[in-house]
């Protein structure tokens, strides 16, 4: 007989295959109706950016029709995010459920670009996203979100509202400093700020609150490991030698205190606009695969050298917005399915 039970019996087998769990285990099925023939239901996956999402729902939809008498099946799709273990319960971080830092080991090699795009593309898929822009020396998230001319100041209570735009709540040293202010004076400041950003800040509720670091292994990295216990931390890279040296010594101090979600290679081809079919490995051929396998992380992505995506960091559209379509917009969305996905099963491992 067709009905709840011998559709939950036949979907016991159908895996998360991340988590490796059973989906009905994983109490991922919800909702079954069966109306005659037709079957519907919920899968309640463990975030909106999950990058298995069809094959998922196809795996569902093909277990169940191998069922006697099953005409049709509909599938709703929505997510209920886990939370890292381990998060404070204080006020600003309070309603947060995960933390990602963005680190490089290397200046200048695209983490902001990626951090500012991986940010944007979470909020697209449906998640709620912060953006913490910690690279107090050189903070460049405002351009990249539009936000140059914002300035904040706390309130009596000493909690910052923090700036919007493009689907995510942004903090940024920019957004405190006097610009002319020497770089010099702004390291004693470190430890508060960071501290601030994540406990004085009114994030409200947030699925991913993502730390976009200074370059290197330096008093930032050390200050936020202090300060609160991250979901995980990804690491950037260009192929070039010199920064995967760089990348491994950033990779083995976060080692110490949180999961390395994985490596994403950035600038790692260029196409000339003029040869589409063509890859010219400006930086060197394939270093960030070689370095993920050598130091057993996952390869979250490769992403081109292309021209807009300078562009539109500089116009305060990221290119996930600005062009969609491109090679390094698609690579940036595909790394951002990627973090969700290991993140989920860092909270529920
Ligand atoms: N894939 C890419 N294609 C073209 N330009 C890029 C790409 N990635 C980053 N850039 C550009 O390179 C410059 C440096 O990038 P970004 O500021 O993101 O690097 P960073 O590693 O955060 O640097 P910093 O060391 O200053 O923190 C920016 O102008 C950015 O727009």
């Amino acid at each position: 007989m067709l009905d709840r039970s011998t559709v939950l019996e036949v979907l016991k087998p159908v895996q998360d295959p991340e988590l490796q769990k059973s989906l009905v285990e994983l109490n991922m099925i919800r909702n079954i109706e069966v109306d005659s023939g037709l079957v519907k239901f919920t899968v309640v996956l463990t975030t909106p950016a999950c990058p298995l999402r069809e094959f998922i729902v196809d795996e569902c939809k093909q277990a169940v029709k191998t069922l006697p008498g099953v005409t049709d099946v509909e599938v709703e799709v929505t997510a209920e995010i886990p939370q890292q273990k381990g998060l404070p319960d204080r006020v600003g971080i309070d309603r947060v459920k995960n933390i990602i830092a963005i680190s490089s080991g290397k200046g200048g090699v695209g983490k902001s670009t990626v951090a500012a795009n991986v940010a944007v593309a979470l909020a697209q898929l449906g998640a709620k996203v912060g953006l913490v822009d910690a690279d107090i020396y050189g903070p460049n998230a405002p351009l990249m979100f539009g936000l140059s001319d914002v300035r904040l100041e706390a309130s009596g209570d000493g909690i910052l509202e923090p700036a919007f735009n493009h689907g995510v709540k942004l903090v940024s040293m920019a957004f405190l400093i006097d610009r002319e202010q020497p770089v010099i004076w702004r390291g004693p400041m470190l430890n508060g700020i960071i501290r601030q950003f994540l406990y004085q800040v009114a994030w409200g509720e947030l699925d991913y609150l993502i730390v976009d670091l200074p370059p290197g292994t330096g008093d930032a990295q050390l200050t936020l490991a202090q300060a609160v216990p991250m979901a995980g931390a990804v690491i950037v890279t260009t192929p070039q030698t010199v920064a995967l040296a760089d990348a491994r010594k950033g990779l083995r101090m976060f080692e110490k205190f949180t999961t390395v979600l994985g490596v994403v290679e950035n600038m790692s081809y260029f196409t000339p606009p003029d040869l589409p079919d063509r890859q010219d490995d400006i930086f060197g051929s394939d270093g960030g695969e070689k370095f993920a396998a050598e130091v057993g992380v996952p390869l979250l992505g490769r992403i081109p050298l292309e021209i807009p995506v300078r562009a539109s960091g500089d116009n305060g559209i990221p290119i996930v917005i600005a062009e969609p379509e491109s090679a390094s917009a698609k690579a940036l969305v595909s790394i951002a399915k990627s973090i969700a996905g290991k993140v989920s099963i860092v909270a529920l491992g």
